[in-house]
């Protein structure tokens, strides 16, 4: 159902299962969908399954989990297809491997034997989240687009997993107050020029918002709008999702394929958490600004295209110069349109209006009768320092209308850890932190626990205090979601 220019897309469904049959009768699902599928590629074992996950367009991936070995492995199939709908299916079914396998990446679970009916009821519901809501209204001047909470599905053909392409949508930016209203007033003038925008402030302040509003208000705004989130990606894959590969320049480059740049000629190129880029590809990417030309891994050929560069750091640019991790010059290449966006504790005059948006469009989404807040509710919200900013809020008024209803959001519907000020994250992160330091002064080697297992007996305390929200969890831990997902990632990888 991925609409690309209002076109519906036939859903792109994959399964993994080791027997064949197995596949074959889940398979049998697509006929009892109200979207079009492709047909559905089946899969007997991992690798090829993978394999494909990294390089094709995937809408639904149903996956069993004794054929991966475990709802653990999971999460290595989940970084692959960030976009599709995952149904894990197991034989052996309980309540904590549910669990588990959604906090793999899983978006619902099965137990063996399972009724293709109640299949594809999940699956149309989870398509249903993804559908773009049309917009309710050309109501407030500030009114917005509704957002897709999760990103849409069915990409054009050339598009890699990591990479995001919107072509919908006029500035969905929410905001009055007077941060916001000049954020407003420098997009409108950057928007017409060819110049890099360089845009910095903590997670979840809208960063990726903005810069689609920068394109959204361009000539540019009839091309793509191609998204990489350099974090998102392993280290040795960012190359070829920049710039592409020719078949064989490396194992498993069966085809030829454009990479983001290419994607993006014509429109913008938005290079999402670039702190996270190694040197070695800065020194690329600086090649590449300063000529306009790049050539494919594997590529004696040199292409030139015309793509405007955005890129977006919750680091500190300056700081990450002087620590040696970010090219001065490079910095200087980029960061010619600086905006940076402030902290949603810093301008509290949007926080009603954000979560008034937030509260229309999730009421509607789910079918409840949310009108606003009462009195309580509202002050608890407007001073509740929001650490995770506008995501935070964006998941906090979900989470409230999934779990309630009626017609005001009273305070008791409030998650504890906003009515609570003693159970803020930041006391959360400070236990942890206590019982690290009631350790005693010096222990034999050894019996030190390793930094990046304290590292993640943290992330996963984080986790679980937040049922496995990735996104409160890292607004509580203040790192954007990406680097819990890259942490998973290197743990997966330590045990495998
Ligand atoms: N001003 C806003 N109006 C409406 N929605 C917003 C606004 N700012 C942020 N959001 C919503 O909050 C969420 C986070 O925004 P976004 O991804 O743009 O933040 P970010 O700064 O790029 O985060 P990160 O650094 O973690 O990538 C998104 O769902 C976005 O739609």
């Amino acid at each position: 159902m991925g609409s690309n220019e209002g076109k519906e897309l036939p859903v792109i469904v994959r399964v993994l299962d080791a027997t064949a049959s197995e596949a074959a009768r889940t398979s049998a699902v697509c006929a009892k969908l109200s979207h079009a599928c492709t047909d559905p590629i089946l899969y007997t074992e991992s690798s090829s399954c993978l394999q494909d996950l990294a390089d094709k367009t995937t809408d639904i991936l149903i996956i069993d989990l004794e054929t991966i070995g475990g709802d653990e492995a999971l999460e290595a199939y989940a970084v692959r297809c960030p976009k599709a709908v995952i149904i894990a299916v197991s034989a052996k079914g309980s309540v904590s491997r549910a669990v588990s396998a959604m906090r793999a990446g899983a978006h619902d679970f099965l137990t063996k034997p399972f009724s293709l009916d109640a299949l594809a009821s999940k699956i149309s519901f989870q398509l249903k989240q993804r559908r773009p809501v049309q917009p309710v209204a050309p109501a407030a001047p500030q009114s917005v687009q509704p957002v897709v909470s999760m990103p849409e599905l069915s990409a054009p053909p050339l598009r890699a997993a990591h990479i995001r392409t919107e072509s919908s949508g006029t500035n969905r930016l929410v905001g009055t107050s007077a941060q916001m209203r000049d954020i407003h007033d420098q997009i409108g003038r950057m928007a017409p020029s060819q110049a890099p925008v360089f845009i910095t402030g903590e997670s979840g302040t809208g960063k990726e918002l903005c810069a689609a509003a920068v394109h959204e208000l361009s000539e540019r705004r009839s091309n793509r709008f191609v998204t990489l989130n350099c974090a998102a990606i392993p280290r040795d894959l960012i190359e070829s999702e920049i710039f592409g590969y020719v078949r064989g320049a490396f194992t498993g480059a069966a085809d030829n394929r454009a990479g983001a740049a290419e994607q993006a000629d014509g429109g913008t190129l938005f290079l999402d958490e670039i702190g996270e880029m190694d040197l070695l590809l800065q020194s690329k990417l600086l090649r590449f600004l300063q000529t306009g030309t790049f050539q494919r891994l594997g590529d004696t050929h040199t292409r030139k295209v015309d793509a405007r560069i955005i890129c977006a750091t919750n680091r500190n640019p300056v700081q990450e110069i002087s620590a040696g991790r970010f090219r001065e010059d490079l910095y200087y290449r980029l960061h010619v349109l600086p905006i940076h966006m402030p902290p949603l504790r810093e301008r509290r005059d949007d926080i009603l209006p954000l979560a008034e948006t937030f509260l229309e469009r999730y009421s509607a989404e789910e079918r409840r009768g949310f009108r606003g807040f009462d009195a309580d509710a509202e002050a608890r919200i407007i001073s509740y320092p929001w650490p995770g900013n506008v995501r935070q809020l964006e998941n906090t008024i979900r989470q409230i209308v999934v779990m309630n209803d009626g017609a005001a959001v009273t305070y008791d519907m409030l998650p504890l850890i906003i009515r609570d000020q003693s159970s803020r994250p930041g006391t959360l992160i400070d236990l942890s932190r206590e019982r690290s330091r009631v350790a005693p002064p010096s222990r034999p080697f050894g019996t030190i626990e390793p930094l990046w297992a304290q590292e993640r007996r943290i992330i996963e305390d984080a986790l679980d205090a937040f049922d496995g929200n990735i996104a409160m969890a890292a607004a509580a831990l203040e790192i954007s979601p990406s680097t819990i997902y890259r942490k998973r990632q290197s743990w997966t990888a330590r045990s495998m």
